[in-house]
C-alpha cells in the first residue's frame, strides 16, 4: 500500500518564494502523507504491494514515496509536514483508490537514472512475494497486481500535474517587490518540469493554450519603472505623437494640405490617439516610491495613478474633440487639447539627457527643434492672418501673404561658366527698392527671355516657403518685411517681437548654456597647461623634462585622464563607490595568489584602496633593490622588467597583470627583504592601478584573521620562489607571522592593542597575587619555625648557656651576652 508521499523540500535560499507558494499540493501531500503514516503507525498495517518506483512523472523536481516491498523496512525520512490544506482532489483520489493508501514507504528519488534500477527492484520484489506465497504465505487481501499500481501511479501523477497547472493559471497574490524579471525567472524555474519519465504528450492545443495563460498572466500583471527601456523607448513613441500633434493640426489651414491629406490626417490621428490611450494603461502600471520602497502592485499602482496630476492630463488629452471636425472639417485647432500630453515631451527629454552619451548635442537638438516648431506655428498665424486680411495676388508690398512674392523658381539653361549671355549686368549701387524694382524686373525678364525653365510648384509651396522666411525673420528680429499699415497688423508685428524676444532670447541663452559647457573643458585645460608651462620657464626646468610633461599632459588631456578621479567618485554614496571599485577592480585582484581564499569583505575593502597613476613613455615604476611599499595592476599599456645588474629585459608584463604583491605584505624571513626584485619600466605610456602597503596595513588591523592568512600565503609564495628562510630540511621556519612583538603591534587596530595590555595587566595582577599568597605563606610558616626554634631555645637555656661556658658550643661571635 502507498503509505505516504513526501517531496523533499529543496534548499531554502534556493527555492524561490513564488515557487513555495505554487507547491500548495506539494505541501498538501506533505500533510497527507504525515496523517497516512500517523494512520499506518495505528492500524499498523501489513499491506504489502508490489512495488513498482517507475513512471510516476511530478513535474517538479521532487522525491516520492512509494510502498515498500519490505515490510520491516523503515522510512528514511519521515514525513514531518504539518502544514494546513484544503480537502482536494486529493481527497478523491484517496477515496478511489483506497488500496494504495496506507502501508509502509520507500522513497524513489524521480530520476531516470533510478528508473531501470528501481524497475529491477520491482521485479525482485515481486518475485520474492510470489516465491513467499508459494512458501504457504497467506496473500495480503490488499495486495495488487503490478499493473495496478502502475495505473494508480499513472492516475497520480496526471492529478499532480493538473493541480500544480491549476495553482499556475489562478496565480495567487504576488509579492509587492517582485519585478517582471523574477517573476519570469522564478516562473521559468518552477514550470520547468524534472525530466519526466512518462513521455507526456501535449497536444498542440493545450501547448497554445499554456502559452496564451502564460502570456495573459504576464500581461495581466504588467508594471513599468521610471527608468526601464521600454518606458523610455514608449515615451519616444508618445512624442513622436505629440511633436506630430505640434506640427499637423496647424498645417491643415493650408488649403492643398486639407483637400489632398485630411483622410490620412484622420487615420494618423487615430494611431496617435489610441496610443496616447495605452499610455494611460502604461501610466497606471507605473512603480513609485513609498516609504523608500518601490510600489509595483497593481492596485497600489492604479490608485497612485489615479490621484495624480498625470491621470488628469491624459484623460483630459483623450477628450473626443474630433467629433468636431464632423462638423466643420476646417477645424483642425480643436486638436490642440492633446497638447496636454506635452509634459511626456518633457519627460522624453529628461530621460533622454539622463541617457545619452552626447548631452551637448541632444540639448541643441531639442532647442533647435523648438525654433522649427515656434516658426511653423508663426507662420501658420501669418498665414491664418493673412486669410484673415484677404490675399492679394499683385502687390508686392502688401503686409499680409502676397502669390505675387512668391515665384515659381526658375532655372538658367545657359552654362554660366562659359557663356557672356548668362551674366545679366548687375547693377552695383543699391537700389531703390520701392522705385527701382518695377524697371529692374523688367530688365531682368527681358535678359533671361527664353534663357530658363520654370520649376512649377504647388500653392503649398509658395504659400508656406513665404510665411515660414516671413516667420523665421520676424521672430528673430531681422525685419526686411513690408511694414504694417493697419493696427491689426501692427499688434501682429508687436505681439510676433515680444514672442521673439522672449522665446528666442531663451533658446539663444540655452544654445549659448551649451556652447560655453563645451568649451570650458578645453578652457580649463588651456589654463592648466598655460600655468605649468609658465611654472617650468620661471623655475628654469630643463628643456627636455618640459618637453615630457607637456606630452604626458597632453596624453592625459586626450585619454580624460585630467579628472580627478576619486574627487568625481566622493560625490557618489559609500555603496556605489564600493560597486564601481569592485566593478573595476575586484575580479583581478580574487585572481592575485596573495589573496587566496581571503575573505571577500577583506578584498571588496582593498578595492576600495587602489589608485591610479599614469606613466611616461621610459618612466621606472620601480627599480631594484628600492624599498617595495605598493603593489601594481596593469591597466593599459606595456612594462618591461628589467634586471639592472645585466640591464636585460626579462620579461614584459600587459594589461591585467599583478606584480609586486608581495609588497603590501612585511614577511619575516624573506630573503629580498623588503627590497625589489628587478626593476620595471613603462614602454609607452601605461595606466596602472597602485596599491600602497600602509593602506593595506591599516585595513588588516582589522582582520587579524585575514592578516594571518595573507601572511601564510606570502609566506608559501615566498618559499615557492626560494625567497624564503627555511631550516637545515628547507622547510619554512614557523614563525609568530613573521612579525616580532613591536611590529606586530603595528598591525594591530586599538582594540586589539589595549586587549593585548589589558591582558598583560591581568597576567601580572595574577603573578603579584601569587607572589602575596606565598610570601603570607611563607611568612607565616616561618614565623611558626622561629616560634619554635625561641621555645627550644628557651626550654634549654641553662644548658646552652653551660654549654657556651664550658666551650662545648663555639659560635664565630660572643654570644654570651644574649644570657
Ligand atoms: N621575471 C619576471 N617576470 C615578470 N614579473 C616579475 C619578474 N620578476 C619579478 N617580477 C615581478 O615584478 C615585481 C617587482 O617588484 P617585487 O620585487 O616586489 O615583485 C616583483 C614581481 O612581482
Amino acid at each position: 500500500m502507498f503509505s505516504s508521499f513526501n517531496f523533499e523540500d529543496p534548499p531554502p535560499s534556493e527555492v524561490p518564494r513564488k515557487v513555495q507558494r505554487k507547491d500548495r499540493s506539494v505541501r498538501y501531500l506533505r500533510a497527507l502523507s504525515a496523517k497516512n503514516q500517523e494512520r499506518t503507525a495505528n492500524e499498523h498495517s501489513s499491506v504489502d504491494v508490489a512495488v513498482t518506483q517507475a513512471s510516476l512523472s511530478v513535474p517538479r523536481p521532487g522525491i516520492l514515496r512509494l510502498p515498500s516491498s519490505d515490510p520491516g523496512e523503515e522510512d528514511p525520512q519521515p514525513s514531518t509536514s504539518s502544514i494546513p490544506h484544503r480537502p482536494s482532489k486529493w481527497a478523491t483520489v484517496r477515496e478511489k483508490s483506497p488500496q494504495i493508501i496506507g502501508g509502509h514507504a520507500k522513497e524513489v528519488t524521480f530520476q531516470e537514472r533510478h528508473h531501470k534500477l528501481d524497475l529491477n527492484k520491482s521485479r525482485s520484489t515481486s518475485k520474492n512475494r510470489r516465491k513467499s506465497a508459494q512458501n504457504g504465505g497467506a496473500e495480503d487481501p490488499g495486495q495488487k497486481s503490478f499493473s495496478d499500481v502502475v495505473k494508480t501511479a499513472m492516475m497520480l501523477r496526471t492529478w499532480i500535474s493538473a493541480m500544480e497547472h491549476d495553482e499556475r493559471e489562478s496565480e495567487p497574490d504576488r509579492d509587492a517587490t517582485t519585478t517582471n524579471a523574477e517573476i519570469t525567472a522564478a516562473d521559468d524555474r518552477s514550470i520547468l518540469p524534472s525530466p519526466p519519465i512518462f513521455q507526456q504528450r501535449q497536444t498542440g492545443f493545450t501547448q497554445i493554450k499554456d502559452i496564451l495563460t502564460d502570456k495573459c498572466r504576464k500581461l495581466y500583471y504588467f508594471y513599468v519603472t521610471e527608468n526601464s527601456t521600454f518606458f523610455y523607448y514608449w515615451t519616444a513613441i508618445i512624442s513622436i505623437g505629440i511633436l506630430y500633434n505640434m506640427f499637423a493640426m496647424v498645417i491643415f489651414i493650408f488649403d492643398d494640405v486639407h483637400f489632398g491629406y485630411f483622410n490620412q490626417w484622420l487615420y494618423v490621428n487615430l494611431f496617435f490617439d489610441f496610443c496616447f490611450l495605452l499610455d494611460c494603461l502604461v501610466g497606471s502600471r507605473m512603480t513609485f516610491v513609498s516609504e523608500g520602497n518601490e510600489v509595483s502592485q497593481t492596485d497600489k499602482m492604479f490608485k497612485n495613478y489615479r490621484q495624480s496630476r498625470r491621470c488628469k492630463l491624459d484623460l483630459l488629452c483623450l477628450a473626443p474633440a474630433d467629433f468636431y471636425l464632423f462638423i466643420d472639417t476646417k477645424a483642425s485647432l480643436v486638436r490642440a487639447i492633446r497638447l496636454v500630453k506635452a509634459y511626456r515631451l518633457y519627460e522624453f527629454i529628461m530621460l533622454t539627457q539622463r541617457r545619452t552619451d552626447f548631452p551637448h548635442f541632444m540639448k541643441i537638438l531639442f532647442l533647435t527643434s523648438s525654433c522649427a516648431i515656434l516658426f511653423h506655428w508663426n507662420a501658420c498665424v501669418y498665414f491664418l492672418f493673412s486669410l484673415y486680411q484677404g490675399l492679394t495676388e499683385d502687390d508686392p508690398n502688401a503686409f499680409g501673404f502676397s502669390y505675387y512674392k512668391v515665384f515659381d523658381p526658375r532655372f538658367s539653361i545657359c552654362d554660366a561658366l562659359y557663356d557672356q549671355d548668362c551674366y545679366y549686368p548687375e547693377d552695383t549701387e543699391v537700389l531703390d527698392i520701392r522705385d527701382e524694382r518695377p524697371h529692374y524686373m523688367e530688365d531682368m525678364y527681358k535678359f533671361w527671355d527664353k534663357k530658363f525653365n520654370i520649376l512649377q510648384i504647388g500653392n503649398f509651396s509658395r504659400e508656406y516657403s513665404m510665411t515660414i522666411y516671413w516667420s523665421s525673420l520676424t521672430i528673430t528680429k531681422c525685419g526686411q518685411q513690408p511694414w504694417p499699415s493697419k493696427s491689426s497688423q501692427n499688434s501682429l508685428e508687436i505681439f510676433d517681437t515680444l514672442i521673439g524676444v522672449l522665446v528666442f532670447a531663451t533658446i539663444i541663452g540655452g544654445v549659448g548654456s551649451v556652447v560655453t559647457q563645451m568649451s570650458q573643458n578645453v578652457n580649463d585645460f588651456r589654463e592648466m597647461m598655460d600655468g605649468i608651462k609658465f611654472y617650468m620657464k620661471y623655475r628654469g626646468v630643463q628643456s627636455a623634462i618640459q618637453d615630457r610633461v607637456l606630452n604626458c599632459f597632453l596624453y592625459l588631456n586626450s585619454h580624460n585622464q585630467l579628472y580627478d578621479e576619486e574627487e568625481i567618485l566622493s560625490l557618489l554614496p559609500p555603496f556605489f563607490q564600493a560597486r564601481i571599485a569592485a566593478n573595476l577592480h575586484q575580479d583581478t585582484l580574487s585572481k592575485v595568489s596573495l589573496f587566496y581564499k581571503c575573505d571577500q569583505r577583506l578584498l571588496q575593502e582593498v578595492v576600495m584602496l587602489v589608485k591610479q597613476q599614469v606613466y611616461s613613455p621610459n618612466d621606472y615604476l620601480c627599480r631594484k633593490n628600492e624599498k617595495a611599499k605598493e603593489m601594481f595592476i596593469v591597466k593599459k599599456g606595456l612594462l618591461a622588467v628589467i634586471d639592472d645588474d645585466t640591464g636585460v629585459e626579462l620579461d614584459s608584463l600587459k594589461e591585467g597583470h599583478t606584480f609586486g604583491e608581495l609588497s603590501i605584505v612585511q614577511v619575516k624571513g624573506n630573503i629580498l627583504g623588503d627590497r625589489r626584485s628587478v626593476s620595471l619600466r613603462s614602454v609607452g605610456y601605461s595606466d596602472v592601478y597602485v596599491l600602497h602597503q600602509d593602506d593595506v596595513t591599516r585595513l588588516l588591523q582589522e582582520y587579524p584573521e585575514e592578516r594571518v592568512r595573507l601572511m601564510e600565503n606570502a609566506r608559501r609564495m615566498l618559499h615557492s620562489r626560494g625567497l624564503l628562510e627555511t631550516n637545515e630540511l628547507g622547510e619554512m621556519c614557523e614563525t609568530d607571522d613573521g612579525l616580532d612583538d613591536e611590529a606586530m603591534l603595528e598591525f594591530l587596530s586599538v582594540d586589539e592593542q589595549l586587549n593585548r595590555l589589558e591582558n598583560i595587566i591581568d597576567s601580572i595582577d595574577t603573578d603579584l597575587a601569587n607572589m602575596i599568597t606565598s610570601f603570607s605563606y611563607n611568612s607565616v610558616a616561618y614565623k611558626k619555625r622561629v616560634t619554635a626554634l625561641e621555645n627550644i631555645f628557651n626550654s634549654n637555656k641553662k644548658r646552652i648557656r653551660g654549654d657556651l661556658y664550658n666551650g662545648i658550643l663555639k659560635t664565630d661571635y660572643d654570644d654570651r651576652m644574649m644570657f
